[in-house]
């Protein structure tokens, strides 16, 4: 194996016992490391400012302080709020009331590593970043499992920061499913091509794609939608348990002929190349850039691109399939 993988027996939940840890933002992964924290017999506190994720904590169960209160108080901060939101919450409120030999954590390097959040040098700094939805990262929890999690150590203050990240990883259920040591830098680019190029932008395109053709080509919509969306979720499920071969054995054999012979007449030389021209735009900090300009000019392209998206056909006739299976969850 190329990367060293860390399980349950490499960590030891005793580097985080009789430390507080305040965690800020109880948004998707908030909510769920917190939780997963608490059950794993260690002090969590949450900082947030008052609003509907502040309720919802306190719901649950959570001593809830403003941001500069719930720093002043932890050994630990994991910064949980948006990767947008972070520089100006940090500058203002995070750094001025940091411990000194603080443990300053993050589940993404966006922010150190485009270099928007310096800290101070005596603190240590890293990164423990579930490979996974925070809806998921609790819910496996729950269920006994966890999801893979990533570790970097940008800075090593106190020289313990290895053995905090890793207890910290151990408290919400990674070292179950096993932890790879990496780099900010390898996690902020691997994890913004992975969201934009496949997981995300490049999944919701080949969908819609897809949905479009269907219904330009004259079949009922609700056809289109069950075929390449709803379904969709059935086969990554099996990619997911048992990789691409796994699932080929179970599609009839006039799919794994289709699967061969067209698939890379859909995803082309050309697609790749536009891969490496989206990778090019992470790696030098433009797509960064071009981010952190759109949220300071009060978000107007995802304000507008919010709205196009909701109003595109695949998603009024999914609101309609969804709505006929109750077992589906919201
Ligand atoms: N979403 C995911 O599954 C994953 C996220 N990550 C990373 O985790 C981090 C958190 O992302 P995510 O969980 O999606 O965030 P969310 O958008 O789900 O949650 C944001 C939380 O931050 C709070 N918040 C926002 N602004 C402020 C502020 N000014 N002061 C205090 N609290 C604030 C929000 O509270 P309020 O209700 O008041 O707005 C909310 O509780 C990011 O770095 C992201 O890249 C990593 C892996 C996966
Ligand atoms: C795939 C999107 C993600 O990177 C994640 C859930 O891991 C994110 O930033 O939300
Ligand atoms: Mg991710
Ligand atoms: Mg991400």
């Amino acid at each position: 194996m190329a990367v060293k993988l860390f399980h349950e027996k490499d960590a030891d939940l005793g580097a985080l016992q009789n430390k507080t840890i305040a965690v800020i933002g109880y948004g998707s992964q908030g909510h769920a490391q917190a939780q997963n924290l608490r059950d794993s017999g260690l002090q969590v506190i949450i900082g947030l400012r008052e609003g509907k994720s502040a309720q919802a904590a306190r719901n649950d169960g959570f001593e809830v302080f403003p941001v500069a209160e719930a720093v002043s108080k932890a050994d630990v901060v994991q910064i949980l709020m948006p990767d947008e939101t972070q520089a100006r919450v940090y500058r203002e409120e995070i750094e001025p009331n940091l411990k000194k030999g603080a443990a300053l954590m993050f589940s993404h390097g966006f922010n150190v590593h485009f270099g928007q959040i310096v800290a101070p040098k005596d603190a240590d700094v890293l990164l423990v970043a579930p490979k996974s939805p925070g809806h998921m990262v609790r819910r496996t929890y729950v269920e006994g499992f966890g999801v893979p999690g990533l570790i970097a150590i940008h800075q090593n203050g106190t020289g313990k920061a290895f053995e905090i990240g890793m207890a910290y990883a151990k408290g919400i259920g990674c070292t179950r499913a096993g932890v790879i040591e990496t780099s900010f830098r390898e996690e902020t680019e691997t994890d913004l091509f992975g969201e934009q190029a496949v997981l995300c932008g490049g999944a919701t395109a080949l969908v819609k794609a897809g949905f479009e053709t269907l219904v330009e080509g004259g079949y009922a919509p609700e056809m289109a939608y069950f075929e390449v969306l709803h379904e969709l979720k059935l086969i990554v499920d099996m990619m997911y348990e048992g990789g691409l071969a796994s699932m080929r054995s179970s599609i009839s054999n006039t799919a794994e002929y289709g699967d061969y012979v067209t698939g890379p007449r859909v995803v082309t030389d050309e697609t790749k190349k536009a891969m490496k021209a989206v990778l090019t735009d992470i790696q030098t900090g433009k797509f960064a850039r071009d981010f952190i300009l759109e949220n300071q000019s009060g978000n107007a392209f995802m304000t507008a691109t919010r709205r196009i998206e909701a109003e595109h056909p695949i998603e009024v006739v999914g609101a309609q399939l969804r709505g006929l299976m109750h077992w589906i969850k919201k």
